[in-house]
């Protein structure tokens, strides 16, 4: 089948500096990729490229099997809704949503029906006659989308949609977006720094680190199989210790089983506080990586404790199910599927 957008050894420059390197990327039709990131990675320059607002320096860019490396933004015809939203200030609703179809010369009766539907698939059924400044950011929000999505666009470009909203207006915005991205089959492509967002919809994840591609995937794979302590950190891997096959970690299991293989030489160990454990020193534990520790702080964020755990000169946090002493000896337990072990080497 021929991909709704494939975007093939592209390279960008500001002025000297090169800020895009070797970008390859395919989406089909109707998937929805996710440009995730670290703020200045160049997620919003690749956004912006392919969208026609910035020239690509290399490479070549397709939409729908046409070469648009060099097209004008508007000669592309795809449609971006911005993180300020863009509306027009002094228009309705209801004609913000149907100005691109009255650009293409569509009949006021025409455009008013399928206003009305637009209206009413994004839970905007009544708002038609308001100006923009009579809605709240997440209303004003979905007349961007209605807008956008109005023309039935080949692509949707989404630039921070959401980061203008509060937490819990973004949260229902999210799912809203996803379920009608599925019933309406559009293909979109959504920047975002927010590793949450980028999980919550996405069907497939591109992670940028400083230009280039640092890994690319369905978001399960890059939680669960992270390609290097870079993308391992990005997703929630924030405690780090060093490991070392033979070394200062003990094997838990059933006669002290190897349950996790480190490579040779001295290696990083990447986990998620709420994927270890913590156990009293006494107690046989499972398969996984065990380091022995002092609690130096517990917290109880809710559902259950978070500990802070010196071990091997380094302070870890770990959830835990109950509360040890502050100064008492602990052991830390990493289960073979939360650790993530990289050669110290990679960066
Ligand atoms: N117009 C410009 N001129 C020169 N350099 C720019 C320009 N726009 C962006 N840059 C630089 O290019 C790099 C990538 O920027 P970009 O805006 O794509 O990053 P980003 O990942 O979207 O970051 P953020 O999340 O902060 O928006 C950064 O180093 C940035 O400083």
């Amino acid at each position: 089948m021929q991909s709704a957008l494939t975007v093939e050894g592209v390279c960008v420059d500001y002025g000297a500096s090169r800020v895009l390197r070797q970008i390859n990327l395919t989406v089909k039709k109707s998937e929805f990729v996710a440009l995730l990131g670290a703020s200045g990675c160049g997620k919003t320059t690749l956004l912006r490229a392919i969208a026609g607002f910035v020239p690509v320096a290399q490479g070549r860019i397709g939409v729908e099997g046409r070469d648009i490396t060099h097209a004008p933004p508007e000669a592309r015809g795809n449609a971006m809704v911005f993180q300020s939203y863009a509306l027009w200030p002094h228009m309705t609703v209801a004609r913000n949503i149907g100005y691109g179809l009255k650009l293409r010369g569509w009949a006021k009766a025409r455009i008013a029906a399928r206003v009305v539907e637009l209206l009413a698939l994004l839970r905007l059924d009544g708002l038609g006659d308001r100006l923009p400044a009579q809605l709240s950011g997440g209303q004003r929000q979905r007349v961007a989308l209605g807008r956008a999505l109005a023309v039935e666009p080949p692509l949707l470009l989404l630039d921070e949609p959401m980061s203008n909203l509060d937490a819990r207006v973004r949260e229902t915005l999210r799912h809203e977006l996803r379920a009608l991205q599925r019933q309406l089959g559009i293909t979109a492509i959504h920047v975002t720094h927010d590793r949450e967002e980028a999980m919550t919809l996405a069907d497939r994840i591109l992670l940028l680190r400083d230009g280039v591609i640092a890994q690319e995937g369905p978001p399960e794979a890059l939680w669960s199989r992270p390609a290097s302590a870079y993308v391992a950190d990005f997703l929630g891997a924030t405690n780090e210790l060093a490991v070392q096959a033979g070394g200062g970690a003990v094997r838990g299991g059933a006669g002290g089983a190897v349950a996790v293989a480190l490579p040779d030489g001295p290696a990083r160990l990447l986990f998620r506080p709420q994927e270890a454990t913590v156990l009293p020193v006494g107690e046989a534990p499972p398969p996984g990586l065990v380091f022995e520790g002092v609690a130096r702080q517990v917290t109880y964020p809710g559902g259950g404790f978070r500990v802070a755990i010196e071990t091997s000169g380094r302070q870890v946090l770990a959830d835990s199910a109950w509360s040890p002493a502050e100064g008492s000896a602990v052991r830390l337990l990493v289960p073979p599927a939360a650790a993530h072990v990289f050669a110290a080497t990679q960066t």
